[in-house]
């Protein structure tokens, strides 16, 4: 059975994140490293991560122009993550870019409206104040790049599935019912994620921050 759950190992120690995986070890579909992880631990720390033998999620979120970001692509491409994403507001030409430069077998996703902004953080950069509209448009543009799939939150991925239906549609923000939603701002439980329509469901903190990460990714798996 493929698992959906990607946990987020969001820290900058290697033994830490290396503990957290073999405790879930079972009960996930991958690991996702993001830029915690990766600015302090590199290609060393990624390969010693890989060796839980899960697929390897690399949330690096590259945005840049289009050369830069495929010359990153590039340089990623040794690691042959499962999943990479990008930044959809980097527009159709780096996503194509992007694309180009992955490696067979790499799925490139691209980030639409991160699950930590609201309307109101959306007008405040100059944009129309409705997550929902934009995460619509952006998947179309990632769906005409020939890219793989996006990021958004489970509030979008029905909409966004409906615009491409052969997407591949991450989804973190999620939340167990009732659980501290931090910094994010979009959220939806595991369950409810999945059947809007989520390929894959990234969470992090609700299985890291537990006491034991082990028993957390257990009863959240029992949800799903
Ligand atoms: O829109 C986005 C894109 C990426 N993320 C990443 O997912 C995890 C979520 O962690 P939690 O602890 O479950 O909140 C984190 O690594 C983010 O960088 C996101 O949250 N939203």
């Amino acid at each position: 059975m493929t698992r959906p759950i990607y946990v987020a190992l969001d820290t900058p120690d290697l033994e830490r994140a290396k503990a957290i995986a073999a405790r879930v070890k079972n009960h996930v579909g991958g690991l996702k490293l993001g830029l915690e992880f990766f600015c302090a631990n590199g290609h060393a720390g990624v390969r010693e991560m890989a060796a839980y033998g899960l697929p390897i999620f690399l949330d690096l979120k590259l945005h840049d122009i289009p050369n830069t970001v495929a010359k990153a692509v590039q340089s990623l491409s040794p690691l042959k993550p499962a999943i990479l994403t990008i930044h959809a507001s980097g527009g159709r030409a780096m996503m194509e870019d992007a694309k180009a430069a992955a490696p067979a077998g790499t799925k490139v996703v691209a980030v639409t409206v991160l699950t930590s902004l609201d309307g109101t953080d959306l007008a405040s950069i100059g944009l129309a104040d409705d997550p929902h509209a934009q995460v619509v448009r952006l998947a179309g543009l990632a769906r005409d790049a020939g890219i793989d799939g996006i990021v958004c939150s489970g509030n979008e991925v029905a909409a966004a599935r409906k615009a491409w239906p052969g997407g591949f549609f991450v989804v973190p923000g999620v939340r167990p019912a009732g659980g501290d939603i931090g910094d994010q701002k979009r959220v939806m439980t595991p369950r409810a994620a999945l059947d809007a329509g989520a390929s894959i469901l990234v969470i992090g903190r609700p299985i890291t921050a537990a006491e034991d990460s082990d028993t957390a990714a257990r009863a959240i798996e029992a949800t799903l």
